[in-house]
């Protein structure tokens, strides 16, 4: 029946077969394994022990059987008592054995993928945006959760059967050619008969169960597309429109499900056909070897209970295959993760606290997804500590890159970054990225409180000191005015505030963090003008004695700033203070046209 379920339970997902590079892997991620191999190994000893000692049960069943015959035939006096008490000695053993044998594989496993999935995340942290790039993060999310799951079923269920069934094959068969060579030899013949056409009819069912496992998932991106955006869904009155999309796609999961479900039929019946069949030829050729006289009554009951265990056993060794199949799948893809290359973690400058003299010579800079295309041209610029200055241009022309690059997201190609004089390569990371503040365009909430929220900017905050950077931040008034106050909860990514409150959450966290170098990503999307003027106020607030870039949409906002940069197909056309650029006939006089004819 084993191989019933396992043909059900079938995802849509094709793994490849498994060769000896995928053992090789799954002997790899075995190293999770071993700091806990005091619990696995004492776990495969009760493994070995459970699964043998069972293999006597059948042998003392057919004691049991051949002893009561003697006894009816009045040749033996013996009670039955004495096997019945070695059958539930040997049942009490197995008990034991499986018991701690489960016991001590969960307490390696849950241990060891824990490790697995905590090795996996930090190598989410560390991983450099390059590798984000390039990837879907529902994909990356897979890894962690179902990879994860089929190593941890491979390192429990599956290597366990594996072991107790392949014993079980072995085990059984020698008891079998000692309870009589012919009949093993008969039913050794026979089964490739019964495995060939369940193999055969099986690849086939899993076909058809993959086409509607992949029918099913088409159906689910409609219900998760239109779940996420349902307010675009009502805004254009299309319910019904989306309900007879969902209903058309429900209409051919049900047909495809209905066509293999006929096949399934078929193929149901055809096994239990065969299966059967290959007993009663069975049991036609051991009746004819007892009545011969070759057999007796307890050998033919003990062997009919192993070949009912082997042919469990074989029936399972499909289900474990698909199973190994999955995990090795499972563990490609996961080595896949831990062998890129993280961000250089421990090298460079340590605890160097920054001016912020911000220069860039001569950037030259293209994203490693396109190399073809330069978004910076040779970008050159000297901030001053405590300068603020503005990038301005239009949509496309690097000023975000320029961002990227001094947060070394990405390293440049050709010129040089240097903070304070020194090249930011020279400093570690962590020390430096510490030290840079960003209140972004869009501001995504972690979906705590907003307690926690503007501490992210210092975990190490006091109380006194978050209330006090929230006041700062305009923020602290409306925060009040919730019932929990601080400890309001702000929804998945902060969907409960207004654009305005999130954007002074923000402020504050980067106020709590008080960075050398503070970068605004101007939000492009307009505030009522009540809540400009908070956020614009807190943003002043959190500028002083900082070295500012802010990356402007609206020009009306940085007139007061020292240096304005104009970015043109990333190069640097034009800089200056607003009043000089206001008088040149260039691209700022242009851009500022813009804005004033809407
Ligand atoms: N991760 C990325 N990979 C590849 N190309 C990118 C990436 N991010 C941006 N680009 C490209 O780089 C160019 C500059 O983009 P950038 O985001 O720096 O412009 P921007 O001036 O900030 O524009 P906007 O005002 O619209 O935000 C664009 O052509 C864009 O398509």
């Amino acid at each position: 029946m084993a191989f019933f379920r396992n043909l059900s339970k079938k995802k849509g997902e094709k793994e490849p077969a498994i060769g000896k590079e995928g053992f090789r892997a799954l002997w790899g991620i075995f190293r999770f394994i071993l700091p806990y191999k005091h619990y696995f190994i004492p776990g495969l000893i009760c493994l070995f022990f459970s699964s043998t000692i069972l293999m006597a049960f059948p042998y003392f069943i057919g004691e049991l059987i051949g002893e009561a015959v003697k006894i009816q035939q009045n040749e033996s006096e013996t009670s039955l008592w004495g096997i019945a008490i070695i059958l539930f000695a040997i049942l009490g053993a197995q008990s034991i054995f499986s018991f701690f044998r489960v016991y001590l594989f969960a307490q390696a496993n849950e241990r060891a993928i824990a490790d697995m999935r905590a090795t996996l995340y930090e190598k989410f942290m560390f991983l450099p945006i390059t590798f984000y790039d390039k990837r879907r993060s529902g994909e990356l999310f897979s890894r962690i959760t179902a990879d994860v799951s089929s190593i941890q079923e491979a390192f429990s269920t599956t290597l366990a059967e594996l072991i107790r069934q392949t014993l079980t094959l072995v085990v059984g068969i020698a008891f079998l050619l000692v309870i009589n060579m012919k009949l093993t030899f008969f039913m050794i013949g026979t089964l490739p008969i019964v495995i060939l056409s369940a193999v055969f009819f099986g690849k086939f069912i899993r076909k058809l169960s993959k086409e509607t496992q992949d029918t099913v998932a088409k159906t689910n991106v409609v219900v998760e597309e239109t779940l996420q955006a349902i307010s675009t869904v009502k805004a254009f009155a299309n319910e019904f429109l989306e309900l007879t999309r969902y209903k058309k796609r429900l209409d051919d999961v049900v047909a495809i499900s209905l066509r293999t479900a006929t096949y399934r039929g078929v193929f149901i019946s055809f096994i239990i056909f065969v299966l059967m069949g290959s007993i009663v030829v069975m049991l036609w050729f051991a009746s004819n070897l007892v009545a011969q006289g070759e057999i007796g009554v307890d050998g033919l009951v003990s062997f009919a209970i192993y070949a009912v265990f082997i042919g469990g056993s074989i029936g399972g060794l499909g289900e474990i295959y698909s199973n190994l199949q999955k995990a090795v799948g499972a563990t490609d893809r996961i080595e896949e993760i831990l062998n890129q290359t993280e961000e250089p973690r421990k090298e460079g400058i340590k605890n160097e606290s920054l001016q912020g003299e911000v220069s860039y010579e001569n950037v030259k800079f293209a994203y490693p997804t396109r190399p073809d295309i330069e978004v910076l041209k040779g970008i050159d610029l000297n901030i001053k500590a405590g300068e603020k200055v503005a990038l301005v241009g239009h949509s496309g022309a690097g000023k975000s890159t320029i961002i990227q690059t001094l947060l070394r997201f990405y390293d440049v190609s050709n010129g040089d970054i240097k903070i304070d004089g020194k090249s930011i390569g020279q400093f570690d990371l962590h020390t430096y990225r510490s030290q840079i503040g960003m209140v972004p365009q869009e501001v995504i909430l972690f979906g705590g409180t907003i307690r926690e929220n503007i501490a992210y900017g210092n975990p190490n905050a006091t109380e006194e000191e978050i209330r006090m950077a929230a006041k700062k931040a305009n923020a602290l008034d409306f925060i009040e005015k919730f019932p929990e106050g601080l400890n309001t909860l702000v929804g998945e990514r902060g969907v409960q505030l207004s654009g305005g409150q999130r954007q002074r959450v923000a402020i504050a966290r980067a106020i709590l963090r008080d960075p050398k170098i503070l970068i605004l990503d101007e939000a492009t999307s307009s505030l009522d003008s009540a809540s400009e003027k908070m956020v614009q106020d807190a943003l002043e607030h959190l500028m002083q004695g900082r070295t500012t870039i802010i990356i402007a949409h609206r020009l009306s906002t940085i007139r007061k700033v020292d240096r304005i940069y104009v970015l043109d197909e990333g190069q640097v056309s034009e800089s200056g203070t607003h009043s000089q650029l206001a008088e040149q006939d260039g691209m700022y006089q242009h851009l500022l046209s813009l804005q004033v004819e809407k």
